[in-house]
């Protein structure tokens, strides 16, 4: 086994955002509290939470929340004592005033998630949230659709205009070992020590925690997981593996083992209204390279045009549909119908 005692990680976790989709947005108050204080316990530094698409996620086209995305913020930064509080934020989806919300709600690090090809579209939030006062973070989603220079180059508009981790977020699950190394390695070399570099992984076709142990080789520094691998598409890398697997590695975490495996088990378990899965449709997403939040909504589409979930997540592949356009699977739905 290779030992590699130099390299340390934070891990991130975001049951309380990613995983919000496997819910359906439905997270409580108490079930906040009740996995930010074992994630805290187990030495987890940073917990995400909001919406499953953001601040401001909560609508109509997305699925509302059962409970004001502010008041579960409110209660994790209560309810933490190590732990910071995140919150992710698409822009144009979420505003400037949703992340002053946040921040008056004890949030202190701020994720701003833009399409791959599109950093630019964060500058304002980056130089608004560095102006707070709060940490900053980037995501770089559906990273699997662009090559690592020029991917490289979309970090460093982030890391220009205030953001301190630029992350390589495989949106779809899509990405394999050194496509996932070759991009962080690309971003450590672009950023230089002016920004850190993250990884995000999705377990679509089940490469979620090997990635994070190779972004981690490349020079990642934070890495992403949920616990029970709750989110969206076939869920995320789980928390207590990536934990379990980076002592294994030697790679440092601070986050105890047992304790965490006593998290996923005890506080998210029983929360779990549907396990992700790798099933037909979410394999589908990682092979044809689908945003991973398209698939409760291709499977509504799938329901009411009575199309298979994964003809229309293939279809949504084939066409380069990004996160936003989850309008255009209904589309696709209507003509595959028409077509059947
Ligand atoms: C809502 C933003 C987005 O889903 C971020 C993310 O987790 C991903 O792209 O995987
Ligand atoms: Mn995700």
């Amino acid at each position: 086994m290779t030992m590699q005692h130099d390299l340390a990680v934070r891990l991130t976790d975001t049951t309380l955002r990613d995983g919000s989709h496997a819910v359906s947005h439905r997270f409580t108050v108490p079930q906040v509290r009740t996995v930010v204080r074992a994630l805290d316990d187990a030495g987890v530094q940073v917990i995400e939470v909001t919406h499953g698409d953001g601040l401001g996620g909560s609508s109509f086209n997305y699925g509302f929340s059962a409970t004001p995305e502010l008041e579960l913020v409110a209660a994790a930064v209560d309810e933490a004592r190590r732990a910071r509080i995140a919150v992710l934020l698409l822009p144009g989806l979420g505003t400037i005033q949703d992340l002053d919300r946040a921040f008056d709600a004890g949030a202190s690090i701020a994720r701003i998630a833009t399409h791959s090809t599109e950093a630019d579209i964060s500058i304002e939030h980056f130089g608004h949230a560095r102006e707070l006062g709060m940490e900053t973070v980037g995501f770089l989603m559906l990273s699997h659709r662009v090559e690592p220079q020029a991917l490289a180059k979309q970090a460093r508009i982030m890391a220009d205009a205030g953001c301190q981790c630029v992350y390589v977020v495989d949106s779809a699950g899509a990405l394999i070992l050194e496509q996932v190394s070759d991009r962080v390695a690309a971003l450590v070399d672009e950023l230089h020590g002016d920004a850190e570099v993250g990884f995000h992984g999705h377990q679509n076709i089940s490469f979620g925690v090997a990635n994070s142990v190779f972004a981690a080789r490349a020079g990642a520094t934070q890495i992403d997981g949920t616990l029970m691998g709750l989110g969206a598409g076939a869920g995320n890398s789980p928390t207590e593996v990536l934990a379990v697997a980076f002592e294994r590695l030697g790679i440092r975490t601070g986050v105890d083992a047992q304790k965490i495996m006593a998290a996923a088990d005890e506080a998210a378990r029983p929360l779990i209204t549907r396990m992700p899965v790798m099933d037909r449709p979410s394999i589908m997403q990682g092979y044809a390279g689908v945003y991973s939040s398209f698939l409760i909504h291709a499977e509504r589409a799938s329901e009411r045009y009575g199309v298979p979930a994964w003809r229309i997540l293939e279809e949504a592949g084939r066409a380069g549909y990004v996160g936003g356009q989850e309008d255009m699977l209904v589309e696709v739905a209507v003509r595959l119908a028409a077509a059947s």
